[in-house]
């Protein structure tokens, strides 16, 4: 049977890049996929615009909506302080099982929760099943149309805080006009737009900053 994308990336990483550094791991699926096959992982240019609001915000629970193959985990979980940890959505179970054993390849394991399911179901169990109070930062790069729903859940679910940080990817491209337009006004919330590019291509993109005003 042969392999998907997928796993020629995660095998690609167990053959190049250090165990246990989680930058090698990182580079080295940057690598991968800007030199051999495109793959939807944040990459390394919206990757340092992540890496500035996870340190800004320096989250003691985070939550990532689509996983995929385990790179922005990976990229949030190496930033983490001491006891801080990132839950992580991902319902396709084979992409579930590259990201865990990415995740425990790069040596992140301790801080990272992987939750298999869809968000909408795994969102309202957040509080009693995962012991969650509320959410300090939340990561969205699922399916471009659940952005909103899936915002709108988390707040009827009281995850978020006075000052809990979303961060969106792909606000240009393939885009989340829906979105854009629900959390640009809506009071509750304080946006922020960050032009970047398209992950490995020179297509434009743009990350969205939301601060939760409560
Ligand atoms: C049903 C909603 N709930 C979900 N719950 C849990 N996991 C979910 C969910 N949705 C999607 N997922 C998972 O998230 C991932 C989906 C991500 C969707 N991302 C994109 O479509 C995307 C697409 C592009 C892109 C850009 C240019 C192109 F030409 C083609 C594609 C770039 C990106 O950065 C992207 O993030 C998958 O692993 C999927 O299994
Ligand atoms: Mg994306």
């Amino acid at each position: 049977m042969n392999q998907t994308k997928e796993q020629r990336i995660l095998n690609f990483v167990l053959q190049n890049a250090v165990r246990g550094d989680p930058c090698s791991v990182l580079d080295t699926i940057d690598k991968y996929c800007s030199q051999k096959e495109w793959a939807m992982n944040v990459g390394d240019e919206k990757g340092l615009i992540l890496d500035k609001t996870v340190e800004e915000v320096n989250p003691s629970v985070a939550l990532e909506l689509g996983t995929y193959c385990g790179y922005s985990a990976v990229r949030i979980a190496r930033l983490l302080k001491a006891g801080a940890y990132l839950l992580t959505v991902e319902f396709n179970p084979e992409f579930a099982a590259i990201a865990k054993q990415m995740i425990e390849f790069a040596g992140v394991q301790d801080k990272v929760k992987l939750l298999e399911g869809p968000s909408e179901e795994i969102i309202p169990q957040l509080k009693k099943k995962y012991e969650v109070d509320t959410l300090d930062f939340v990561f969205l790069d699922h399916w471009k149309d659940r952005y909103t729903p899936d915002t709108i859940l988390l707040q009827e679910c009281n995850l978020l805080r006075k000052g809990s940080v979303l961060l969106a990817d792909n606000i240009i491209f393939p885009g989340a006009p829906e979105f854009l337009n629900y959390i640009r006004n809506n009071p509750h919330f304080q946006c922020t737009n960050y032009p970047s590019h398209l992950e490995y291509m020179k297509v434009g993109d743009a990350m969205e900053k939301a601060v939760f005003l409560g």
